[in-house]
């Protein structure tokens, strides 16, 4: 008796499968009567044909298909014809896309989500396949592993043949056109230039390519192709994406949600077209969509739930079958029974272990009814199928069944040729006519000139910014030796000493644009205007300052304590800032330097007694006044070009990869290594760029020194800028998304800023932290150039040298951890 529900279960299953795999409804009749005399009874495989190759996971079976056992724990005989015919051979033969027993989660141990559980799926060549279920049901993932993205856990994926992922198969490559669910495109480019781009990975000549985008952009009623995608509605921009795939007539399309952002005339008109590639071409197409009526029009609709196929028919079968007005009405009820079949049977699921879809439908007392059904109103007329309420043969019925078929006369596809055809001018054979504007010179995009730009209007500011002496700074003064400072405060000249701190006075605060002089009363309203904020500092002359002042001068060193205090200027600075309060210093101390000198000049004594006995000859490097901008030059110009380097490659790798660029460019057939080619060289031509930029800035505009050779400089500056782009390629590796990448990013720009000597010398930081910060990818470099521009040395110096050798370093660091991390990633 179990025996017998095995086999009646299999054979149900058998139908179920064979239900949905011998129509070919575009193509023409089931090969099954042609091909089943050279069947292997034993196998179901046509001899001579080559079995397909699989993608598999780790399923034990060596057949080629694995069914899954049955309740009673045999397998069932899956190449048994059911009805005098191999039909199952016929799916092999006619099959573009096979998936048995297919299974994939994602995450591990208590987060393990069962993505895909053990579902088959068959993709007859010349159908449409509409893959209809709820959001999240793993449409994408079976998707992922058709193309060849992800790998199944468990089960057996083959397309065209072969594994999906080896070249040899066509796929990746130009067999097959991709619609990601994502956008997929370069946002910055126009839609010519996307679609040039896809050309040419694709191998397609100019001529043609220019044909395809005027073809396309009418088809697909797109905006001028040379409108930048940034600039495109959602829509317009996955229309470029259903373009892209469209471009080289692939046989195979998988097209994930085309029709999203559509208006319901181009679906349609969409649809026709796709309809056509099927019928008239053999073109194979699947197709993922939320708009479940649409599907209506597709050949075969797989259901999915849950990671399972609920049912697989052509849509118009499954409508009878039910009884129901729409494909959503039986996809609910399908649900709801799946629902129920899950309660009670989660033990029995359990102990499956792998479950087939005809196991699964079998649980299903409602689609038993189908199969059932089927089975009862299938009537067998001269060795091909025919479906209840047709009288048509298989093929037949599905081209009379499906509303599609019933498309207006002459399609979109046809009116968009013939009024292509109608534009066209006499010379229109000329390889060169394609429609207005799509061969127009496009102007570089404004981000292309920001980010050349970008450099210089760092190193402007820097220059312009940091490093200058602070100016104009209010200084309050109180003069107790005139009553009014603004009006009678005589400054004398020559050898004469009536009211000397006027004297003073006008030589600190005339001849410098540093200090602003602020003349207050009292004491306590200087203090007060002080402690407001309102002025840096505050200088107080005693009443008897000249008197005292002439006493300390001819006293020599026999001076009393009375006329030290007497003599003195009393200073309160605002110390708050102290670049401020360094330049406060300064220029009172070289105020009073100039004025004593002159003082002493006047009255015929040397001015260099007015010195401090210490003489500063010209210094072996660098300039007797330094300056803070070219203490800092070496630095920034690493600062930037590293971090530029380092933003701009971790955001193009991860948003490339987040939206979908690298899988559509690997599923076009560009090898991994010629993407990361494509981008070290651009990324190079940029980082050249950049660094040209900003090195004509400091040096020419800005005229910082370079005392050594500059060819050390350019070249250490490229390879900062390639230390830089490794480690956005690190990041870019380890991040999926662009804040990450930018979050640690900026949490290496501190460390970097504050580490390598770029702010604050070495010198003075503690030993363990100098240590440390010599290990940076900057420090060594910084350290390097500063050498080579204030110092003059070249590369024989072992500073410069160093400087070479730790940014090699780093790059070499950063590419060994990317592989590590793409590769521990991979496994
Ligand atoms: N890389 C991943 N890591 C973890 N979970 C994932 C990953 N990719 C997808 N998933 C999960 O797997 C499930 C199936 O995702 P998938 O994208 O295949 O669904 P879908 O049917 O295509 O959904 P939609 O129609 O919304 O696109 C979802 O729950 C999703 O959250």
């Amino acid at each position: 008796m179990k025996r017998n529900e095995a086999v009646e279960s299999s054979l149900e299953s058998l139908e179920i499968v064979s239900l949905t795999h011998v129509i070919n409804p575009y193509r023409g009749r089931s090969q099954s009567t042609e091909n089943s005399q050279s069947n292997s009874p034993s196998t179901g495989i046509k001899n001579g044909s080559s079995l397909p190759s699989w993608s598999t996971g780790s399923l034990n079976s060596k057949e080629p298909f694995a069914f899954a056992p049955d309740q009673t724990g045999q397998s069932t005989p899956p190449m048994q014809p059911n009805d005098g015919q191999n039909n199952y051979e016929i799916k092999i033969e006619s099959s573009i896309v096979k998936v048995v027993n297919a299974k994939k989660s994602y995450g591990k141990g208590i987060h393990k989500k069962v993505v895909l559980d053990n579902l088959c799926l068959t993709v007859p060549k010349g159908s449409i396949y509409g893959l209809l279920g709820a959001s999240g049901c793993g449409k994408t993932t079976l998707l992922s592993c058709i193309v060849g993205r992800k790998n199944l856990d468990h089960g057996r994926l083959s397309v065209f043949g072969g594994v999906p992922g080896d070249r040899r198969t066509g796929i990746p490559g130009k067999r097959v056109g991709y619609m990601p669910q994502e956008l997929a495109l370069y946002i910055e480019f126009t839609i010519k230039e996307m679609l040039e781009y896809f050309g040419r990975i694709y191998g397609m000549d100019r001529h043609k390519i220019r044909e395809k985008i005027d073809f396309l952009v009418q088809f697909l009623d797109l905006p001028h192709c040379d409108r930048v995608i940034r600039t495109l509605s959602g829509g317009q921009q996955r229309r470029v994406s259903f373009a892209v795939s469209l471009l080289h007539d692939p046989e195979l399309l998988i097209l994930d949600e085309p029709t999203v952002g559509v208006d319901p005339m181009l679906r349609q008109s969409i649809w026709n077209h796709l309809i056509r590639l099927a019928k008239d071409e053999g073109k194979t197409i699947i197709i993922t969509t939320h708009y479940i009526e649409e599907a209506r029009q597709a050949s075969m609709v797989g259901l999915m739930r849950n990671g399972h196929l609920l049912a697989e028919a052509p849509p118009s079968t499954l409508l009878e079958q039910f009884n129901l007005p729409s494909l959503e009405d039986v996809f609910l009820k399908l649900c709801v029974k799946h629902e129920m079949v899950d309660a009670h049977d989660i033990p029995a699921k359990s102990t499956a272990g792998s479950m087939s879809l005809s196991g699964t439908l079998r649980k299903l007392p409602l689609v038993s009814d189908l199969t059932l059904t089927n089975t009862a109103k299938r009537q067998k007329r001269g060795g091909s199928l025919v479906y209840p309420g047709s009288t048509a043969m298989a093929e037949d019925y599905s081209i009379q069944a499906i509303s599609y078929m019933k498309a207006p006369e002459e399609t979109e596809f046809q009116k968009i040729k013939r009024r292509l055809s109608m534009k066209k001018k006499p010379n229109s054979g000329s390889s060169d006519q394609v429609s207005p504007g799509c061969c127009q010179m496009t102007v570089p995009s404004p981000q292309l000139l920001f980010l050349f730009l970008l450099p210089a209007v760092q190193v402007i500011f820097f220059c312009v910014a940091i490093g200058q002496d602070p100016t104009e700074l209010k200084f309050a003064v109180v003069n107790h030796e005139v009553s009014n400072m603004t009006s009678n405060c005589t400054v004398t000249t020559g050898c004469d000493f009536t009211t000397i701190s006027c004297r003073l006075l006008e030589s600190i605060f005339n001849n410098s644009s540093t200090l602003i002089m602020v003349p207050f009363e009292t004491d306590e309203l200087a203090r007060e205007a002080v402690a407001k904020g309102e002025v840096w500092g505050m200088a107080v002359f005693p009443e008897t300052f000249t008197k005292y002042f002439l006493k300390r001068l001819w006293s020599s060193l026999d001076v009393d304590n009375e006329t030290l205090i007497q003599s003195s200027i009393q200073v309160n600075l605002d110390m708050s800032n102290q670049q401020v309060a360094f330049q406060l210093q300064k220029a009172l101390h070289e105020g009073y330097q100039s004025f004593f000198r002159q003082l002493l000049t006047d009255c015929e004594f040397p001015p260099e007694m007015g010195d401090l006995p210490l003489v500063f000859k010209d210094p072996v490097y660098g300039d007797l006044h330094p300056n803070f901008t070219e203490f800092m030059a070496p630095g920034i110009i690493i600062l930037i070009i590293f971090f530029l380097a380092l933003s701009l490659t971790g955001d193009i790798f991860v948003t490339e990869r987040r939206d979908g660029l690298l899988d559509r460019s690997w599923i076009a057939g560009v090898l991994p290594s010629e993407i990361l080619i494509s981008h070290v060289f651009t990324q190079f031509l940029v980082l050249a760029g950049q660094t040209a930029i900003t090195l004509v800035f400091i040096f020419l505009v800005f005229h910082i020194k370079c005392e050594g050779p500059v060819g050390w400089i350019v070249g250490l500056t490229l390879l900062q800028g390639t230390a830089g782009m490794c480690y956005g390629l690190f990041l870019s590796t380890i991040f999926n998304d662009v804040a990450a990448t930018i979050q640690f990013s900026i949490g290496s720009f501190y460390p970097c800023l504050l580490l390598s000597g770029i702010l604050w010398p070495l010198e003075g930081m503690p030993w363990y932290l100098r240590t440390v910060a010599w290990y940076l990818p900057c420090t060594a470099a910084c350290q390097a150039m500063r050498d080579v521009m204030s110092r003059g040395w070249g590369i024989t110096h072992p500073s410069v040298y160093l400087g070479y050798v730790s940014t090699l370093s780093w790059i070499s660091v950063f590419i060994i951890l990317s592989w590590i991390v793409i590769k521990v990633k991979s496994s």
